[in-house]
C-alpha cells in the first residue's frame, strides 16, 4: 500500500465515519445484557403494553362503590387465577402488583384505612382511580418507544425485558486485534527489552463504547511473512474489521503496509496530521462496491493507539453499527475553555489529555506523551488543539469513561 497523503485530523475521522456508514454491520439478534452499548437495528416496539394489566400500586384494598365496604379475601400478585369482580360495597385485601379485581375504583392504602377489629370490614376516603395502575397508562401494545439507531443503555435493556422482548436486533461490528511487536509481552512484569502490551486492554473496552465487539486477539511477529499471514487469516474469521495494534510506522520491522499492498488493499488514510498518532492508517480489503474487512493501523506507542482509536476506529464502529459517535456524544459538551499550559504543534493538530472541571473548564492532566497512557487514565477527554490555535476554547474528544 502506497502513499504518504497525511490527512488533516477532522477529515481522517469524517473519511472514518464514511467507511462506516459504506460497511454496516449486519443485523443479529443478541441477549438483552449483552447488548448493551450496541445500537438498535430496529425501532423497538412494545409487544405487551406497561402496565400489562390493571394492578394495584399500593398494598392496601382494591375497592368498589363507597365505603364501607366487606371485605371479601385477599390478593397477592402471582397467585394465578383473576379474582372475581367487586360489586359496590365490597372490598379485597390486596398487594402491590397484584391484579385489581373487576369493578375496582380505587386502592385504599393501609396507611389510609380503618379496619373493623374483626378486619372484614374496612372504611377510608378514596380518590376515583388512585393507587391503581391502569393497563397501558405508560405504554399501549404495539406503541414504537425508541428509534432505530438508540444506544442500548442497561435501562434499555430493562424496559425491553418489561415490553416483552428476549433478544433485541443490534448492528455490533466485530473486531479482531492483532498484537505486533517481538519485544511485546502480554502477562507480568516485562524482562528488560520487553514491553508490555498496553494497547491490547484498551480496545474491547474501546470497542464496545463505540458500538462493537472484539472477537479475537492474535500476536504477530516482526516479520513480512507473518503479518500477511495474520492478515489473511484474520480476514477469513469475518470479521467486520482488523485492528493492527503496531507496526503503522515505516521502520524495518514495520510490514503492515506492504502487507496491505500485497493483499491489493485500498487505502482510505495513510498518515494524520495529528500528535500524537500521525502513522495511523485507514485501508480496506474487497472491492470499492463491497468494502471489508476494514483494517485498522494503530500506532504502537499507546498513547498514539488510543488517539488513532479515537480518530478512526471509533468514528468507523458508531458508522457501521448505526450509532453517534461517542466520542462527540451530543449530551456533553462539544468544546470547552482550556486553562493550563498548552502550546500548538507548528503544523499538526495536537490531542491534549484533559480533566474536565465542573463542566466548564478543560485543564491538561500532563503525563500524555506518546509512549504513556497516564494522562489519559487521569483524563475525560482530549481537547483538539489545531496549528493555529489562539488559546482559549477547544473542541473535545470525549474518552470512554468506563
Ligand atoms: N523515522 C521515523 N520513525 C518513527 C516515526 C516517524 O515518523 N519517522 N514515527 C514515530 C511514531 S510517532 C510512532 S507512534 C511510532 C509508530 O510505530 P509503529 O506503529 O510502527 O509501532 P512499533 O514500531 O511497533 O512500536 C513503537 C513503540 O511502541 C511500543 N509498542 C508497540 N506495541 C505496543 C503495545 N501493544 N503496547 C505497548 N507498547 C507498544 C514499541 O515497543 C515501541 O516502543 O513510530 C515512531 N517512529
Ligand atoms: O503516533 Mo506517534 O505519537 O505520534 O508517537
Amino acid at each position: 500500500m502506497a502513499g504518504d497523503a497525511v490527512v488533516p485530523w477532522t477529515a481522517a475521522r469524517a473519511a472514518a465515519q464514511n467507511l462506516g456508514v459504506r460497511c454496516p454491520a449486519a443485523v443479529r439478534l443478541v441477549a438483552l445484557d449483552d447488548a448493551v452499548g450496541a445500537a438498535l437495528a430496529a425501532d423497538l416496539v412494545a409487544l405487551v403494553g406497561t402496565p400489562a394489566y390493571d394492578a394495584a400500586a399500593m398494598d392496601g384494598y382494591a375497592v368498589a362503590g363507597r365505603g364501607p365496604w366487606v371485605v371479601r379475601g385477599r390478593l397477592l400478585a402471582g397467585s394465578g387465577e383473576p379474582p372475581p369482580d367487586l360489586r359496590p360495597g365490597e372490598a379485597v385485601e390486596i398487594a402491590t402488583g397484584a391484579p385489581v379485581p373487576g369493578g375496582t375504583e380505587a386502592v385504599l392504602p393501609y396507611e389510609s384505612a380503618v379496619c373493623d377489629d374483626a378486619a372484614t370490614r374496612v372504611r377510608g376516603e378514596i380518590e376515583p382511580g388512585r393507587h391503581v395502575r391502569w393497563a397501558g397508562e405508560d405504554t399501549r401494545p404495539g406503541a414504537s418507544v425508541l428509534a432505530e439507531g438508540a444506544v442500548i443503555t442497561p435501562a434499555t435493556a430493562g424496559l425491553a425485558a418489561s415490553l416483552g422482548h428476549d433478544r433485541l436486533p443490534v448492528r455490533r461490528p466485530t473486531v479482531d486485534v492483532l498484537v505486533s511487536g517481538d519485544e511485546i509481552t502480554a502477562a507480568g512484569i516485562p524482562a528488560h527489552g520487553r514491553v508490555r502490551d498496553a494497547i491490547g486492554p484498551v480496545l474491547p473496552g474501546l470497542v464496545r463504547w463505540a458500538g462493537g465487539e472484539v472477537v479475537g486477539v492474535g500476536r504477530v511477529a516482526d516479520t513480512f511473512g507473518d503479518m500477511l499471514a495474520a492478515l489473511r487469516s484474520s480476514a477469513d474469521t469475518k470479521a467486520d474489521v482488523i485492528a493492527v495494534c503496531g507496526a503503522s510506522s515505516k521502520g524495518p520491522a514495520d510490514h503492515l503496509r506492504d502487507a496491505l499492498g500485497t493483499l491489493g488493499a485500498t487505502p482510505v488514510v495513510d498518515g494524520v496530521a495529528c500528535r500524537p498518532g500521525h502513522p495511523q492508517l485507514l485501508a480496506h480489503l474487497g472491492e470499492p462496491s463491497s468494502p471489508g474487512p476494514v483494517v485498522v493501523g494503530l500506532p504502537g506507542n499507546p498513547n498514539a493507539a488510543l488517539v488513532a482509536a479515537l480518530t478512526l476506529l471509533a468514528p468507523l464502529l458508531a458508522a457501521a453499527a448505526g450509532r453517534p459517535d461517542p466520542g462527540s456524544d451530543s449530551a456533553l459538551p462539544a468544546a470547552l475553555p482550556v486553562e493550563g499550559e498548552v502550546r500548538p504543534h507548528h503544523r499538526d493538530t495536537r490531542l491534549v489529555a484533559v480533566r474536565v472541571e465542573s463542566g466548564r473548564v478543560a485543564r491538561p492532566v500532563g503525563h500524555d506523551r506518546p509512549g504513556s497512557l497516564r494522562g489519559a487514565a487521569m483524563a475525560d477527554a482530549f481537547a483538539v488543539i489545531p496549528p493555529d490555535w489562539r488559546g482559549s476554547s477547544a473542541r473535545l474528544v470525549w474518552l470512554p469513561a468506563g
